[in-house]
């Protein structure tokens, strides 16, 4: 971890570094861009031909792009009760989590004879990308089905490069009726265009590194997306926190890519150090880690707590890490929080049961994670009776003229004159 101090001759390098940091989502993006759109091209020209030359390329495979029911029976049945049991307690949390944030419909009358109100309709089709590069990870296959399956979702497409036994069985265990061995650029495009094999859907979710990113912001102007979601990011933002713990979890973000962000933002020097030293000696033996620590693992030793939680909002993190309840007060940017010495971020990857899918990149400066919203439309609904408009009418007549929309202005004319008869 590179060690920086905010404050003294440092300072300027330091807030420079901020800066680079800050633009990490659109430069990383960038690079990869010209590739992506070469092969979502590709794709949309050559449809499933492109798709299975992708996935030989990229992920070794051949054969059939259809995962079967079967299949996916059978990996459920391969799977050890242990990961069973631990995906089903994952599975009912994502659940009932989900079902907790559904939105209500309601109608209020906010003028006499004016009845106005929202309605709630799901998606009738999503896209589930589910990363598989270079680690299977069957949790994000709960994380992205389970919300959307709450919401009354009635088409949910699962895409995923070589998809391993675990996240087979993860798709049973989720009712999961459509999937495919797609990945990387390949299957975003192929969701948000269509292929033979392939209907198109109208969104796409999940996560994914820098090439699934950069294929759903070209795609977002063919269907909708949920956010970039890429390279893992982890801040942690302590002045009491234990060493040990904070560097664990450093290190176990870190090891998602080698394009991951880990950053401790502290005012305590003696904390600085210990992780610097428990980071070195925790990530001994896992490459990645190493790797993505080395190209940006930050510690940022601050001048103040308040510029700490200043730099903290600037970075606006996937995951942050904080010491207490009441520092939720201060938090105005991040995808999901963390809370003091026992809540691991792990916890929160696996099985707490708020989603792990999260906006990196500083998109959590406008959303956070993804959530049953991303999978409902709120629909509104306006309701007048003849009395309801001979009273707001005149008001809006009022404003259409003001904007010089005549016929606007005619159309509630017509309606109150007819209302009077
Ligand atoms: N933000 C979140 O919510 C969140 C959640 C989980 C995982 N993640 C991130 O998801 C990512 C998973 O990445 P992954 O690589 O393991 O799996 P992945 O499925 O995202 O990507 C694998 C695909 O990338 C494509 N690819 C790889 N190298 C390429 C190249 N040189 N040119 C063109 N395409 C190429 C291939 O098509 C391959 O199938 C990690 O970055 C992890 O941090 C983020
Ligand atoms: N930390 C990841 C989100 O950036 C989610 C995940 C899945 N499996 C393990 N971790
Ligand atoms: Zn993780």
């Amino acid at each position: 971890m590179k060690l920086i101090k905010t404050t003294g001759r440092n300072a300027k390098d330091a807030y420079a570094l901020l800066a680079t940091l800050e633009r990490r989502g659109a430069v990383k993006t960038a690079e990869v861009e010209p590739t992506v759109r070469k092969i979502m091209q590709e794709v949309q020209k050559k449809g499933d031909k492109a798709l299975l030359k992708f996935a030989e390329k990229f992920d070794s495979l051949q054969g059939h792009l259809r995962v079967t029911a079967g299949e996916m029976l059978d990996a459920w049945n391969a799977t050890p009760e242990p990961l069973q049991q631990a995906m089903q307690i994952a599975a009912e949390n994502i659940r009932s989590f989900a079902e907790q944030q559904k939105p209500d419909e309601w109608t209020t009358e906010n003028t006499p004879g004016v009845t106005v109100g929202q309605i709630i309709r799901p998606l009738e089709s999503v896209g589930c990308y589910v990363p598989g590069g270079r680690y299977p990870l069957p949790s994000t296959l709960l994380m992205t089905t389970i919300p959307a399956k709450v919401a009354g979702v009635e088409r949910i497409v699962v895409c995923s490069p070589k998809p391993a036994r675990e996240t087979l069985a993860a798709a049973h265990l989720a009712g999961v009726t459509e999937m495919y061995r797609t990945g990387g650029a390949q299957a975003i495009a192929a969701m948000a265009y269509g292929t033979e094999t392939i209907a198109r859907v109208a969104k796409i979710v999940g996560p994914g590194n820098l090439y699934v990113t950069a294929a759903k912001i070209i795609a977002s102007t063919e269907c909708g997306i949920d956010m970039p979601a890429g390279p893992t990011e982890i801040v942690v933002t302590s002045q009491v926190g234990d060493a040990a713990g904070i560097a664990a979890d450093l290190v176990a973000q870190a090891e998602h890519d080698p394009e991951t962000l880990a950053v401790l933002v502290t005012a305590d020097s003696q904390l600085a150090k210990q992780v610097v030293n428990e980071v070195k000696e925790q990530a001994k033996n896992n490459k990645l880690a190493q790797v993505s620590i080395k190209a940006r693992g930050t510690i940022f030793l601050c001048g103040s707590v308040e510029e700490a939680r200043f730099i903290t909002n600037r970075l606006a993190p996937e995951h942050l890490t904080v010491d207490s309840v009441e520092d939720l007060a201060w938090v105005k940017n991040a995808g999901s929080v963390f809370i003091g010495n026992y809540s691991p971020q792990s916890m929160g990857d696996y099985i707490s049961g708020p989603n792990h899918v999260l906006p990196t990149g500083r998109v959590g400066r406008m959303r956070g994670g993804l959530s049953i919203y991303d999978f409902l439309k709120v629909i509104t609904v306006q309701n007048y009776t003849a009395a309801g408009l001979a009273k707001l009418g005149p008001h809006a007549i009022a404003l259409a003229e003001a904007e010089g929309l005549t016929a606007h202005a005619q159309s509630v004319r017509v309606r109150m004159k007819a209302g009077k008869r």
